[in-house]
């Protein structure tokens, strides 16, 4: 009877374990994350009324977060090099959301010229009085092997997506100090945690960012109104692929990885989950790109398991290792 009880009690467990891993594949999220969007605090009721400046907001995730930004009665700031395509989503946000032409100010930045970024940040602040949150969404990438990048496009992803960065927050950082109060978001990548090849220069860019906003989250220690929201999202639908640079600057190659590529709208929802309850680090990513972060950030010997016969095919079908 012992016996019969011990194996009706573990093959209880090993449904449950089996379930469990089922339901982990249908996550697009951390579980931080997807606590936070099921008893968290909502996006509309969080959000309202802020000011909130976006970098990259002229094209997929930045164009798409303020989309939905403006329906939650925001102001909005929207920086990005193009003029003409920050004036097509102000248009679009004043049509579909529930801003008046007040409530946004389309402000043109590169974020590689930094002796700009001061003057900008004054603008916003003439403007609207207060940045209640700053998005450093703005970006750009490569698709090249090490040995055929030249060094010119290292350069340029680590002046736009790390100094860029970095300045910009350094200047709306002493005014958040001044009220202790104020989001900063950080758009890191997944490529940054699990490498994938052909971005070295762009997963190098993004790690860089997380050194520096680890450090300044301890630095803001006194100030417990800044928060730091750290987005790693994986692969997800928008212009990143078709602008990245090529090794040279001229070939036009597109890598062949299987990318299981989320929905831009999807991973702008829980984006705006993470800013509500102020998220501290999270992942945002499609199956199997998800199992495959929790793979290489928590399981042990993970480099000697998928260099093994089965790792390999797992790896390749997972896009981790790069066959030629
Ligand atoms: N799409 C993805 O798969 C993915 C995955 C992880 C992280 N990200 C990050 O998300 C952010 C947004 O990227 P996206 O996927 O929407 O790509 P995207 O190319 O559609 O948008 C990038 C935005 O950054 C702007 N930008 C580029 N260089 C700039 C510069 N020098 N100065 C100012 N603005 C500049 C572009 O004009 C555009 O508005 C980036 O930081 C990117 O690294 C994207």
């Amino acid at each position: 009877m012992m016996g019969f009880e011990f194996w009706m009690l573990a093959l209880c467990a090993l449904l449950l374990l089996v379930l469990g891993l089922l339901s982990f594949l249908w996550l697009d999220s951390d579980l931080t994350l997807l606590r936070a969007a099921w008893m968290g605090q909502c996006p509309e009721q969080a959000l309202a009324d802020k000011v909130v400046w976006i970098t990259g907001a002229s094209s997929g995730i930045g164009e798409e977060l303020a989309f939905q930004l403006s329906k939650l009665g925001v102001c909005l700031v929207l920086s990005a090099r193009r003029g003409q395509e920050l004036e097509r989503v102000k248009r679009r946000c004043l049509e579909n959301g529930n801003l008046k032409e007040k409530d946004i100010l389309v402000l043109p930045l590169d974020l590689a010229d930094t002796s700009s970024h001061d003057i900008a940040t004054k603008t916003v602040l003439q403007e609207f009085g207060r940045i209640d949150i700053l998005v450093n969404n703005g970006g750009v990438a490569h698709a090249s092997l090490v040995e055929n990048t030249n060094m010119d496009i290292f350069k340029v992803l680590i002046e736009v997506n790390y100094l860029g960065t970095v300045s910009l927050t350094k200047c709306v950082l002493p005014h958040m100090m001044e009220r202790n109060q104020g989001k900063i978001v950080v758009m890191k990548s997944l490529v940054g945690i699990v490498p994938r090849p052909l971005c070295s220069g762009y997963a190098a860019s993004k790690l860089a960012l997380r050194g520096f906003f680890d450090v300044l989250r301890t630095e803001l220690f006194d100030y417990p109104g800044i928060t730091l929201s750290m987005i790693c999202p994986g692969p997800v639908h928008s212009n990143i692929f078709q602008n990245a640079f090529t090794g040279d600057f001229t070939e036009t190659r597109l890598p062949k990885i299987p990318l299981f590529k989320m929905e831009t709208s999807r991973c702008v929802q829980l984006i705006l989950v993470s800013l509500a309850n102020d998220l501290e680090d999270i992942w945002i990513a499609n199956q199997p790109v998800l199992l495959r972060a929790y793979v290489w950030q928590y399981v042990p010997f993970r480099d000697w398991i998928l260099q093994g016969r089965y790792g390999k095919y797992i790896s390749k079908v997972l896009g981790i290792t790069w066959y030629r």
